[in-house]
């Protein structure tokens, strides 16, 4: 076996040499004259290959191809050592005449699905189907007729390949690095499935975590319009709708940060418990929670983006004109009253601490988020991004929890005078970060006495 292994491999070596030294000399066929043909003949002309594109009707568009490029009728595909089936999957079918010309040749698919399918065949199993005699190879389906046009500077580089036939797919690679594009062998034809299906995703790990977004948003939203604006309009009769475009969004975004942030700690503590319970690591998971801990970094990064807008909101608080006009009403107040001086120094002790921890757990977020970039992420070993994810994350999750109490303590009670009872919103706020921090510390402590 052994022997067969290396005497193959050195085949596929000399047929990877010729190829390459030939690949000048090569001819590539392209069936089909839309879009991603037009793109690919001009991608590969420019990189020195021969170009012969296979049209029903050629004359109509000649012009529309760069002039090295021949532009014949469909059986010219036989003078090609490798043929692009730029055409729609549903008129695959109407190519079978092309069967004795295409014999003995790769095959490149490069088809779409229309929709996200779970079972087989794909697109490439159903060409692989109608032409029995050729290879066919699954690719460039995730390179857009732009990025070829572009060429790889400017934009995504990696093409995913998959094939049941060796050779082609190692010729396609070829191809595809002479292109300027990192090929990556996704091995046999059936992953072609999940090759097809990946255009079509739509965020897959970001569901979860932007609909806990809204959802909070949405929440903390309504309660907030009813604290500040219903509620003082039904028992006071004043109008303070004003403040639904800036003022409540500005005090809804750092309640949605929080909660986010803590959410990321969170499915942590709670396998960490699980674990402690179970008295074994070596169980799986329910898949809710696994699900849970895989999405960390997205929760992370939504919680980023509702601090960052609440310093946004905040930096633009002084400019409205509703702002302007109220400090001048307490001035004039002020003024009438005789006082002049309105200095209460617990209040500016407050505002100074309340800020520079704001913008402390803004910067630590920030840097979370950075380092969750894969760029970033590889420039750190394995303790140093823990260290930065786990315990400047903690650090984050209590500044930011600080900020909130320290602006926030005397409205909860003002809120209990007003019958409201303790405000949900306060007590969401509080209570998860506080449980996850307290939570984790009982886990430091448990796994230090050596429980685990
Ligand atoms: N556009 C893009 O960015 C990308 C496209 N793709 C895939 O590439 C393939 C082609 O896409 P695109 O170039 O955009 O499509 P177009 O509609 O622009 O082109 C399809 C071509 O198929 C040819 N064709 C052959 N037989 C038939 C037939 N029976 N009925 C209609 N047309 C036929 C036509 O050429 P003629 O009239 O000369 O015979 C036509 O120009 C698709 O499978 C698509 O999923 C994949 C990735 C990106
Ligand atoms: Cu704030």
């Amino acid at each position: 076996l052994e022997d067969i292994l290396i005497t193959g491999g050195q085949k596929d070596a000399d047929n990877l040499f010729t190829f390459s030294r030939n690949c000048y000399a090569l001819v590539i066929g392209i069936l089909g004259t839309g879009d991603f043909s037009r793109s690919l003949a001009r991608r590969l002309v420019a990189c020195g290959c021969r170009v012969v594109v296979g049209s029903r009707t050629p004359s109509r568009f000649v012009a529309l191809f760069p002039e090295e490029a021949e532009v014949t009728h469909m059986e010219a595909a036989n003078q090609a050592d490798l043929v692009f089936v730029a055409v729609y999957p549903e008129h695959y079918s109407t190519l079978v005449h092309l069967k004795p010309a295409l014999a003995g040749k790769a095959l490149v698919d490069v088809s779409n699905g229309l929709q996200i399918k779970q079972e087989g065949p794909s697109n490439a199993q159903q060409l692989a189907d109608l032409f029995p005699e050729s290879s066919v190879v699954k690719g460039f389906n995730t390179t857009s007729a732009w990025t070829l046009q572009a060429g790889p500077r400017d934009g995504s580089r990696q093409v995913l390949l998959c094939s049941d036939d060796q050779m082609a797919k190692s010729s396609v690679m070829q191809l595809c690095r002479r292109m300027g594009f990192i090929p990556v062998d996704m091995g046999l034809l059936s992953s072609s499935l999940e090759i097809e299906n990946l255009p079509l995703y739509l965020f897959p790990s970001w569901r979860t975590p932007i609909i806990c977004t809204l959802a909070l948003f949405i929440f903390f939203y309504l309660y907030n319009s009813v604290h500040e604006v219903l509620h003082p309009y039904i028992t006071g009769g004043k109008n303070k709708l004003y403040k639904l475009p800036i003022e409540i969004v500005n005090v809804t975004f750092p309640s949605v940060a929080l909660v986010m942030l803590a959410l990321v700690y969170l499915p942590g503590v709670i396998a960490a418990f699980l674990q402690l319970w179970r008295g074994t690591k070596y169980t799986r998971f329910p898949d809710w929670l696994d699900h849970w801990l895989t999405r960390r970094k997205q929760f992370g990064l939504c919680s980023f983006l509702c601090a960052a807008l609440h310093a946004v909101y905040s930096l633009c608080l002084p400019m409205r004109k509703s702002a302007r006009f109220q400090l001048l009403n307490k001035a004039f107040e002020q003024v009438k009253a005789g006082n002049a001086d309105s200095w209460v120094e617990a209040d500016v002790w407050r505002m100074e601490l309340y800020l520079s921890v704001g913008i402390m757990a803004l910067g630590l977020l920030s840097l979370l988020a950075v380092t969750s970039l894969p760029s970033v992420a590889n420039t750190v070993n394995w303790r140093e991004f823990t260290f930065i994810q786990s315990t400047l994350g903690y650090c984050a999750l209590f500044m930011g929890t600080l900020h909130t109490l320290i602006f926030g303590w005397d409205r909860a009670f003002l809120a209990a005078q007003y019958h409201f009872g303790l405000p949900p919103t306060f007590l969401l706020v509080l209570i998860l970060p506080l449980t996850v921090l307290l939570s984790r510390l009982k886990c430091r402590y448990l796994i230090m006495h050596q429980i685990m």
